[in-house]
């Protein structure tokens, strides 16, 4: 499998390089040049297997110049840092299908990524005699999995930045206790929205990255969309196992548009996924667009769930690419207008087509709330808020006979206050969050500047 850029401008790399590249050097996002074809018996076998064994087989897809004996040990290590026997297991409450993609060391679905890509980095970095200065930005739940991915690791420092004050004090606390020498978190005064487009414009001077080894854990990194497939297609095994169902509907809560986007890559594969429900809180603009095709800018407002308090998702523009006809000088085009304008306008029959991909519904932090509560006076069941939009989603806008498969993207304890206001009563610890308040902690506060991170950076590169 060899990898290309949505803006045309890298093509022919093969995936250790696509993981190494992170942003692609042109400024655009890495895809595959072929997206693999499964059919249905392929389907139906892979829907049989264990978590480990489905992640082998779907990844082995697109990675073929890792060896696969390297390939299972990775994988092996990367999920046996989960709680759960099932990895993401499914339960089924009052008509839906919860996917819980929290049982990893965070509590948070990138876990079910960022272990692999951990462990992925390390082996490349050892293979290749190669030292690694990884930078990301997060909203919340990315910075905590990324840094439990990495810390400990030889020839490796990760720089998170987080928006100052934006994340649930778990969440900051997840990040700001891990004091490993090799792990430095950054306050930015700013929204995450400032914090990635640092990153990217980072990662944008080569020159720089290629200096200092930059690497990416956010889902500019296309390993970490390619690990989020797998429990598309292992959530379809469970449920159609249970229910006999020929399809099912997906409703994903969504930010910065990696999750739902790998489902859209494992409805390519062939998965009968008949809709994908995008579900977004206030900080709509995907939503929108889905909708009326108003691809437009707005203000990032806080939330209940403030991991999608996201105005500029990362992942449209591997999208866009699909939508432009695979056309990367109007990716290009595209990416500057919206740069230029902060909007971007589409044809009908795009928007139409829009339509057939997704569905999409913005859940206010009101009805988030009332998701919570209604659901737990239903089932005991908490969810966690960026879940209850999903589920709020899935409810209003899946229909028939299909069962709808809600991805459970956090667990409650993360975030504490909105759970207490939806329920009364703060949701269970989890044993990793004990006494998670009285550790030391380490974390600098920075401007929303460029320049000062690139600062910080050449000061404490390895
Ligand atoms: C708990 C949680 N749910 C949902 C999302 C949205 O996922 P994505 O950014 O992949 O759209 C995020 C992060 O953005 C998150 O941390
Ligand atoms: N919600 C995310 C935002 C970053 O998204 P990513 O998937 O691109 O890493 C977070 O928790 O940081």
């Amino acid at each position: 499998m060899r990898y290309q850029s949505t803006r045309g401008g890298v093509s022919g790399i093969s995936f250790k390089d696509a993981v190494l590249m992170g942003l692609a050097d042109d400024g655009g996002l890495l895809l595959p040049e072929t997206i693999p074809s499964l059919s249905e018996g392929d389907i139906d076998a892979l829907s049989r297997l264990a978590y480990p064994e489905l992640a082998f087989q779907i990844i082995s897809l697109y990675a073929g110049d890792l060896p696969s004996a390297a390939l299972k040990t990775l994988i092996e290590r990367s999920y046996g840092t989960f709680t759960h026997p099932d990895i993401t297991p499914v339960v089924h409450e009052d008509g839906v299908y919860i996917l819980e993609l929290f049982h990893g060391p965070t509590l948070a679905f990138k876990d079910v990524a960022l272990q692999f890509l951990g462990n992925l980095f390390e082996y490349l970095l050892i293979e290749r005699n190669q030292k690694m200065n990884i930078l990301g930005a997060t909203s919340g739940d990315t910075g905590s999995a990324a840094i439990a991915g990495i810390r400990g690791k030889k020839n490796i420092n990760i720089f998170i930045l987080h928006p100052q004050g934006k994340t649930s004090p778990i969440q900051e606390l997840q990040m700001t206790t891990v004091t490993d020498p090799n792990v430095f978190n950054l306050a930015v005064e700013g929204t995450f929205d400032d914090a990635q487009a640092i990153v990217k414009e980072i990662f944008g001077d080569v020159a720089f990255k290629n200096q200092y080894a930059l690497g990416a854990v956010n889902s500019i990194n296309w390993a970490r969309v390619l690990a989020q497939v797998v429990y598309y297609f292992y959530a379809f095994g469970r449920v159609q196992r249970l229910t006999g169902c020929r399809e099912v509907d997906f409703s994903v809560p969504t930010g910065n548009f990696g999750d739902i986007f790998a489902g859209y890559i494992a409805r390519r594969m062939g998965l009968p996924i008949r809709r994908l429900i995008l579900a977004t809180n206030e900080n709509n603009i995907l939503a929108r667009f889905v909708r009326h095709g108003d691809y437009s800018l707005g203000t990032v407002v806080s939330t209940p769930s403030p991991s999608m308090d996201i105005q500029i998702a990362s992942n449209f523009e591997r999208y866009l690419f699909y939508l432009l006809d695979e056309d990367g000088a109007a990716v290009t085009q595209a990416m500057a207008d919206f740069r230029t304008h902060g909007r971007l306008h589409f044809s009908d029959t795009q928007q139409a087509k829009v339509r057939e991909d997704f569905l999409a519904l913005s859940v206010d932090g009101e009805q988030t709330l009332a998701t919570i509560r209604a659901f737990h006076e239903l089932t005991s069941y908490v969810l966690d808020p960026h879940t209850a939009v999903g589920v709020r989603a899935g409810r209003d806008l899946a229909g028939g006979e299909c069962p709808v498969v809600c991805l459970a993207t956090a667990h409650p304890a993360k975030f504490g206050d909105a759970v207490r206001r939806a329920i009364g009563r703060d949701p269970q610890r989890p044993p990793s969050l004990e006494g998670i308040e009285d550790k030391p902690k380490r974390c600098e506060n920075i401007p929303a500047d460029t320049q000062a991170v690139r600062d910080y950076l050449i000061q404490n590169a390895c």
